[in-house]
């Protein structure tokens, strides 16, 4: 049974998905502090949230069971991605639920602000009847400035452009083609901020847009310009606008996020005239609240049933395309890294990987990950390292990973190919995917070999002499170590020669300690592929 905690408000008809599976156990436990958190995280294999929680390493170190946190929201800026990659951690977001109604928030903030509506408001439930104080502007004709053209910009964009008003973007991923498709006039900030009379910022919180307009900005702005943040605290410095208002530069601003929220209750936001606040409820719809809870359960079912699934924050997206073509290698490449580590001897240096035959064309990223995994799980332990972290773990220990791609395939439609560089050694090992037949190990060195990827082997590295493989038969019975299948190889007669036997159980330590003491043997190898 999986166990599920959600520590945020997630719309119950959106966790359906969950509750009513027979295999999960869902846990509504909200507003909860990181001690209490990290109290009580140990039992759960997943966790969701939207942006309250701030699911830091402490609580995913406490996590030991956790596979995946999903956000029922688009930002991650609420979890340590940094933390969840390196401990294994998937995480998924749902980025399309809530497009739509945070651009309508936004559009529904600029609105207000140009007519002073939430002022007005105030005023007239006092009994008050000032219609002098709430002159207002008109959004035709003006220039309205978008910063951040992704899903929400490019919506916020459409309905500006529909109430007539000159729309220039920047985002450093849209195109000139696509903009102007869409109608936009693409500028750069510098541009947009001299020129806009409305500007609104839809960028995620980087580095690079923390500040992205601060005090300088406003020193050049257009005079009476006003401004929405309907997306995260921290684009627009707060204090600079303040200031930037007092000193008559910017007319109004309308803010949905703050760089901390809540905010302390003497933020100059609260208070100021000009400055009307919303507490995060861009994503506030029920349309929306259902559509990301809907698509965060989907993808926690799927990772927590180890099934396919999209939007891994902390992995590069699979296309579904891609994904069918390459999901059948996962577990060769898992096993042949898996075996590789347990035959080689010494800290890994380099690994280097040929993907060959039909694999050449395609985007190998993937496996990759499984090979590490397969790899890493050895001198790590199983339970340390997964998909999503193994190519980190990789680079963080300074293992240099080089892939080759080639047609030759030596008569398989498909071949993997690792070898590893140790201090001490370089072994290599060739895998491949026959039809109807799964995932088969071909080689082992120079040794051509026909070997499943399941099970117990043995590896004996022996000299091609006489009564060797007797020998090794006679011992292994009389220690009731049973052998399934056995095959040999030799690079030559009366050269170097391997054993490879499957054996129904693992052999205890010492009858591989009596085989490494025959004559003749010069290695012993067990491997474990359970
Ligand atoms: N207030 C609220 O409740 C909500 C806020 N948001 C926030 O809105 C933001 C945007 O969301 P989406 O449009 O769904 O994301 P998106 O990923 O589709 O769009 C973000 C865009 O920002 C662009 N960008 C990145 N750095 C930039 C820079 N330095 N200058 C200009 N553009 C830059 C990216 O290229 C991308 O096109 C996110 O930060 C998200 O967290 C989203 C939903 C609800
Ligand atoms: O999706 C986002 O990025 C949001 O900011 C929405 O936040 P929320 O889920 O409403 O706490």
């Amino acid at each position: 049974m999986y166990k599920v905690l959600v520590s945020d408000p997630i719309s119950d008809m959106g966790l359906q998905q969950l509750t009513d599976a027979s295999d999960v156990e869902v846990v509504k436990n909200t507003g909860l502090s990181e001690d209490e958190l990290v109290a009580i995280i140990g039992q759960f294999d997943a966790l969701l949230v939207r942006s309250q929680t701030k699911v830091t390493r402490r609580i995913m170190e406490a996590g030991t069971n956790l596979k995946v946190i999903g956000r029922a929201g688009v930002g991650v800026d609420n979890i340590d991605l940094e933390a969840a990659t390196s401990l294994g951690i998937v995480v998924i977001n749902a980025p399309d639920g809530n497009t739509i109604t945070t651009c309508e928030h936004a559009f529904a903030m600029m609105m207000a602000l140009a007519r002073h509506i939430p002022q007005a408001y105030m005023k007239t439930v006092t009994g008050e009847w000032d219609r002098k104080s709430f002159v207002g502007v008109e959004l035709r004709n003006k220039t309205f400035g978008v910063l951040g053209l992704g899903r929400i910009g490019t919506e916020v964009a459409k309905r500006a452009i529909a109430f007539g008003m000159n729309v220039l973007g920047y985002d450093p991923f849209m195109t000139e083609d696509r903009a102007e498709k869409l109608g936009i006039k693409l500028a750069s900030v510098d541009e947009i901020v001299r020129n806009a009379d409305f500007m609104t910022v839809h960028t995620p919180l980087t580095k690079e847009t923390h500040h992205m307009i601060a005090k300088p900005q406003f020193e050049v702005m257009k005079k009476g310009m006003r401004i929405v943040n309907c997306a995260r605290g921290g684009i627009i410095d707060e204090l600079a606008l303040v200031e930037a208002i007092d000193e008559g530069i910017v007319a109004g601003a309308a803010f949905d996020v703050f760089e901390h929220e809540p905010p302390n209750p003497d933020h100059p936001f609260l208070k100021h005239p000009k400055i009307i606040v919303t507490p995060h409820l861009g994503a506030s719809t029920i349309e929306a609240q259902e559509n990301v809870a809907i698509d965060v359960s989907e993808q926690v079912i799927n990772i927590l049933r180890n099934e396919p699934f999209k939007n891994a924050v902390n992995m590069p997206p699979i296309p579904a395309e891609l994904l069918n073509k390459i999901q059948p290698y996962f577990k060769l490449c898992e096993k042949l890294g898996s075996s590789l580590a347990q035959m080689t001897e010494g800290a890994v240096r380099e690994i280097t990987i040929n993907y060959s035959g039909e694999l050449a064309d395609l985007d190998t990223n993937p496996l990759t990950r499984y090979v590490l995994k397969g790899i890493l799980s050895h001198h790590l332990g199983a339970e340390q390292v997964n998909a999503v972290n193994s190519m980190h773990l990789a680079k963080q220990r300074d293992v240099n990973i080089v892939i080759q791609k080639s047609s030759a395939t030596k008569g398989f439609t498909n071949r993997i190919t690792l070898s590893m560089k140790t201090k001490a050694e370089e072994r290599w090992v060739s895998g491949t995917l026959l039809a109807g037949f799964g995932e088969r190990i071909v080689q082992i060195g120079p040794y051509p070999v026909d070997v499943p990827t399941e099970g117990h082997l043995l590896l004996i590295s022996h000299s091609d002499k006489p009564g060797i493989i007797g020998r090794v038969g006679t011992l292994l019975g009389s220690n009731d170590v049973n052998i399934a299948t056995m095959q040999v190889g030799r690079t030559d007669i009366g050269g170097s020669a391997i054993m490879v036997l499957t054996i129904d159980k693992k052999a205890p330590k010492t009858v591989l300690e009596q085989l490494s003491n025959l004559p003749e043997i010069k290695r012993v190898r067990e491997i474990g592929l359970v």
